[in-house]
């Protein structure tokens, strides 16, 4: 049985997550992103999940940039899981009382329209996730508070559903990443839907067409990318590296061949992870409710 950090409390989405690839296996919650990583540099846990995109919101940042800067592990697993976000209110509240609403910024920044057109005058505070917010709400049972989080949050910590799916956009779902120490093959009964390479690249100084010449090195050779995106390398302003993830699985040839000639062209390349894909399916199915 190994032990799998997630951010946390439980019932975070990142949990949900958790439950749908390794259910047999024994989940730790984190307090933070960089906390589960370093618990992962301690050996403390033997494979960390993490959230690293949103289809709403973007990247998670300070995934992308703790992994890079802080903690280069390998990423061996990724997972999409469907996102459905609700307003919780502890039940000695109303929902017309509320004055405040917690959640992760990413959750926040999903519900805009809502928070916008209902809840005009609250005030948003960002909480480490969804299930601390919801905590929150629950430990504070006389403030005018409110969260978004999941239906397993509301059932954990006895909360009402105020309002139900106030994501402003009904496809919203999130990719989370499992990082280990080491590279490794995942022990899952899920069936993976693919492979992915994630290399990220950053360009020699101020050169005409460098980040075109890049591109060229993966197009010529047929290998489709699902993502590009850039990061400041925290150098200076104007310096940024690449985080590009390749649809397939390292080969022997391919990508071994862009490698080189990236860095004939100056570049630097670092393997982040070729590991496999998976779609979990519906958030309920997830969590056996
Ligand atoms: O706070 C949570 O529940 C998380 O798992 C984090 C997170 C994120 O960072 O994007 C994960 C999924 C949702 O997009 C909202 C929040």
């Amino acid at each position: 049985m190994k032990k799998i950090g997630f951010l946390g409390p439980v019932a975070t989405f990142t949990d949900i997550a958790v439950r749908g690839l390794f259910p047999e296996d024994r989940a730790i919650p984190q307090a933070t992103i960089p906390a589960c990583l370093d618990s992962l540099a301690n050996d403390e846990i033997d494979l960390a999940v993490v959230p690293i995109e949103n289809a709403l919101e973007g990247s998670v940042n300070i995934t992308l940039d703790y992994l890079v800067h802080e903690a280069l592990y390998p990423i061996v697993g990724e997972m999409t899981i469907p996102i459905r976000q609700h307003l919780l209110i502890h039940h000695s509240q109303k929902l017309e009382d509320i004055q405040t609403v917690y959640s992760h910024s990413h959750a926040i920044a999903q519900c805009h329209r809502f928070l916008h057109s209902t809840l005009k005058a609250v005030e948003l505070v960002n909480m480490t996730s969804t299930a601390a917010a919801a905590k929150y709400v629950s430990d504070h049972p006389d403030e005018k508070v409110a969260a978004i989080a999941n239906a397993l949050a509301a059932e954990e910590y006895q909360l009402t559903i105020a309002h139900q799916d106030i994501h402003d956009y009904s496809h919203n779902h999130t990719r989370f990443i499992v990082v280990a120490k080491q590279d490794c093959h995942l022990k899952t009964a899920q069936k993976s839907k693919g492979y992915k390479t994630t290399v990220m690249v950053s360009l020699p100084d101020d050169r005409a067409g460098a980040l075109h010449q890049v591109l060229s090195a993966f197009s010529w050779r047929n290998l489709n990318l699902s993502k590009i995106e850039s990061r400041p390398m925290k150098t200076g302003l104007g310096n940024y590296f690449f985080i590009i993830d390749i649809d397939q699985k390292i080969d022997d040839v391919l990508i071994p061949g862009v490698k080189a000639e990236l860095e004939a062209l100056g570049c630097k390349v670092q393997i982040l992870g070729s590991y496999p894909s998976y779609q979990l399916g519906k958030i309920e199915e997830l969590t056996h409710k």
